[in-house]
């Protein structure tokens, strides 16, 4: 088969946001290419595993590469994804160049493009992310490895959104924790926490897709018995309160629901957010605290936020 490669040059704020438009597009596996990358001074990360071509990253803002099968509503498609990630300034997200530019690629360049920059990185104290097509021997005893294929759903577990909430999990989920995943994507947060010996863990997300993949994901590291993941939105489904729930997704959509997640968590629990850029931190750390949480710690990354927050005892 024949596929496009839908190519957009934007920038490090808008990656999200254009990812989610390309994957509801149905694009599969999107390339990240972030000059921020290259220019970063990866030993100071944790000793990250990387070695980086030049060639591969733009010299300035992010280039996301995404993979269409070329059908007769290609045309259509590509204006529709034009068209939201236009709408995306609405919500303040700087675009930067905003250029889309497309060409074709055969099958065999498409199912192996993504895969060359994704390599075993260790992105905390005990977790390392370990792609499924690499060998990998752990380093110590206590690393806590998750095997991934992102292929499909939001992402290759190291953008810095998720690499601050696995971080932020190591925290405060103890052994026989309940722990929700709100927006589980590939599930990496989820095989997190189960790692981290939560008890049950349950992984919801809305789209189809990511569910299929947290699936998969959940079978290949084996934690099946304790993660569960059902499509849904939000919080609706959930009618048992948590120690620990997590969410990833935009500002604006954790904003939503801040009530309804201070009622699924415990008193005592922790509610974990991130998927917040620099610019929104306060208003977050607002509608948090006036839902009634207590902001424990703010971790930054790069533009990104993550926010620990606790329910108080007695409430
Ligand atoms: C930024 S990704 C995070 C994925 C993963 N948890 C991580 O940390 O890498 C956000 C996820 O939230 C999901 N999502 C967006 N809106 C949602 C909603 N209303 N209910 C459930 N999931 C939603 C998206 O499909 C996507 O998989």
């Amino acid at each position: 088969m024949k596929w496009s490669e839908l190519s957009i040059h934007t920038t490090n704020e808008a990656i999200e946001a254009v990812s989610n438009i390309l994957h509801e597009a149905g694009a599969s596996g999107v390339v990240i290419e972030d000059s921020e990358d290259f220019a970063k001074e990866r030993e100071d990360m944790f000793g990250e595993i990387y070695s980086l071509n030049p060639n591969d990253f733009p010299s300035e803002g992010v280039i996301l590469k995404a993979y269409l099968p070329m059908t007769s509503f290609l045309g259509d498609t590509v204006e529709e994804i034009k068209m939201a990630i236009n709408n995306l300034v609405q919500y303040d997200i700087n675009l930067g160049q905003n250029v889309v530019t497309i060409s074709e690629v055969n099958e065999e360049e498409w199912a192996t493009a993504w895969k060359k920059y994704y390599h075993p990185v260790k992105i905390s104290e005990r977790f390392t992310i370990v792609p499924t097509w690499e060998n990998y021997e752990p380093v110590s005893s206590d690393e806590l490895i998750i095997e991934l294929d992102p292929g499909m759903a939001f992402g290759t577990g190291t953008h810095p959104t998720t690499v601050m909430c696995l971080q932020a999990l190591e925290k405060t989920v103890k052994p026989g924790d309940t722990v929700l995943d709100i927006g589980t994507g590939s599930g990496v947060l989820s095989i997190g926490a189960a790692l981290l010996q939560a008890r049950d863990v349950q992984a919801l997300d809305l789209d189809e897709v990511a569910v299929r993949s947290a699936k998969l994901n959940v079978k290949l590291n084996k934690v099946q018995n304790i993660v569960s993941v059902m499509q849904g939105n939000l919080v609706e489904k959930v009618t048992e309160q948590v120690d620990v729930a997590v969410a990833n997704i935009l500002a604006e959509v954790i904003q939503s629901f801040v009530d309804e997640a201070f009622n699924i968590v415990k008193p005592g629990g922790y509610y974990i957010t991130s998927g917040i850029i620099g610019a929104k931190k306060e208003d977050v750390k607002v509608s948090l605290m006036e839902a009634g949480f207590e902001i424990k710690e703010v971790m930054m990354m790069e533009d990104w936020v993550a926010i620990i927050s606790s329910k108080p005892m007695g409430e």
